[in-house]
């Protein structure tokens, strides 16, 4: 079996910027696999080539073996899209928007019906069926965004952000929705900002930068490149740095009566940093252990030095609203289906291609 998804060497240029640079990832089948970058990393441009709504300009990009332009629609049925934004068509009950939706990927109009009453009882929202996209909560949006992914019972279900400005409850329900599916055996493809969101549901975490990839690792690998602090508080003031004679420990610093020690794993150098510290005549009182979290590491791996920077994310910033809808404006609107989709996806993902490059 071939992965879910798999791209070598990809490439986007929007003109003159360059949103994938030779982008190498694989994506096991089964996996729930975190996607996480800066703003304008390439995310969603990645996204947007997988599913069709940007046209790459090099390298290879397939999803269950089938490539995402030659075979555009095995490749198409085989994905769910929860996008950023909420491009649903607003003018039908929701649960139409679904058998729309369930259609044009090839579902009779008799499992569309039933799809669609699953889908949205799965997310929690079957009693809005009859209600119009527009009426609904910010919440309940979120929720139809996934029920409307799910419709077509993908293998690989791809959420860009999916609970971006939701509240604690609804991240918690949505959260618990997603890992019953790929508990169930779908692969997940997750773009999130929120750490902590990566660290508890991925098994494997790509971070990308400036359009490559920066490192793959499980969340447990990627804390581990990171120092721990070990913080001795002691009886009075050191005068001096003490000299602590361990590889496992990275750096000392002193301040005051706290004798900060940095090492890969703070908890193992403990014995060894207190004994040496006695033996030097200190008198430790308490010990404090700070871990590095997912967020600095990911700080660290994808830290800009140059100070252009700031100005370079200023300018992407506008552009990426385009990039989140799917919009291609540089190079004239060039969206693998811009112009193809018949009437009944209108309502969908590729409508806002058509409408964005308007
Ligand atoms: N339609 C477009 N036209 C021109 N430039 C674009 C377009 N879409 C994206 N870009 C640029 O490509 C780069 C990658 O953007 P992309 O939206 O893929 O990043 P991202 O990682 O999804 O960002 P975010 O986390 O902010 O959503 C950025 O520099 C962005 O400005």
């Amino acid at each position: 079996m071939p992965p879910a998804i798999r791209v070598e060497g990809l490439e986007k240029e929007y003109g003159d910027v360059q949103a994938l640079d030779g982008l190498d990832l694989t994506v096991p089948e089964g996996s729930f696999f975190g996607l996480l970058g800066p703003n304008g990393a390439g995310k969603t441009t990645f996204i947007n080539v997988l599913v069709g709504l940007v046209r790459k300009t090099g390298g290879h990009a397939e999803v269950f073996g089938n490539d995402v332009e030659d075979d555009y629609q095995g490749a198409r049925d085989a994905i769910g899209l929860a996008p950023q934004e909420f491009n649903v068509d607003r003018f039908f009950p929701i649960k139409e928007v679904l058998h729309h939706k369930a259609g044009y990927h090839g579902v009779s109009e008799a499992d569309a019906e039933k799809r669609a009453a699953e889908a949205l009882k799965r997310v929690g929202i079957y009693d809005k069926r009859d209600v119009r996209f527009d009426w609904l909560s910010g919440g309940m949006k979120r929720r139809f965004m996934l029920a409307r992914a799910l419709v077509t019972d993908p293998d690989l279900l791809i959420l860009d952000e999916p609970t971006a400005g939701v509240d604690v409850e609804l991240r918690h329900d949505l959260w618990e929705v997603i890992t019953d599916l790929n508990d169930e055996g779908t692969t997940i493809l997750l773009t999130t900002h929120y750490i902590e969101e990566a660290e508890r549901l991925c098994d494997e975490v790509a971070i990308i930068d400036s359009g490559r990839k920066v490192t793959v690792a499980t969340p447990d690998e990627l804390t581990e490149k990171g120092s721990d602090t070990l913080t001795v508080y002691l009886d009075a003031p050191a005068d001096e740095t003490p000299a602590l004679d361990d590889e496992r420990i990275e750096g000392v610093t002193v301040e005051g009566d706290a004798i900060r020690v940095h090492a890969t794993s703070a908890s193992e150098v403990v014995p060894s940093v207190l004994r040496q510290l006695e033996a030097q005549g200190y008198t430790p009182l308490d010990i404090d252990i700070e871990r590095t979290s997912l967020e600095e590491v990911f700080v660290d791996l994808t830290r800009r030095d140059d100070e252009s920077t700031d100005g370079a994310r200023a300018e992407d910033s506008t552009a990426d609203d385009d990039a989140s809808a799917g919009t291609d404006e540089s190079n004239g609107g060039d969206d693998v289906n811009a112009d193809g989709d018949t009437a009944s996806e209108t309502s969908d993902d590729e409508r806002v291609t058509a409408e964005a490059s308007r």
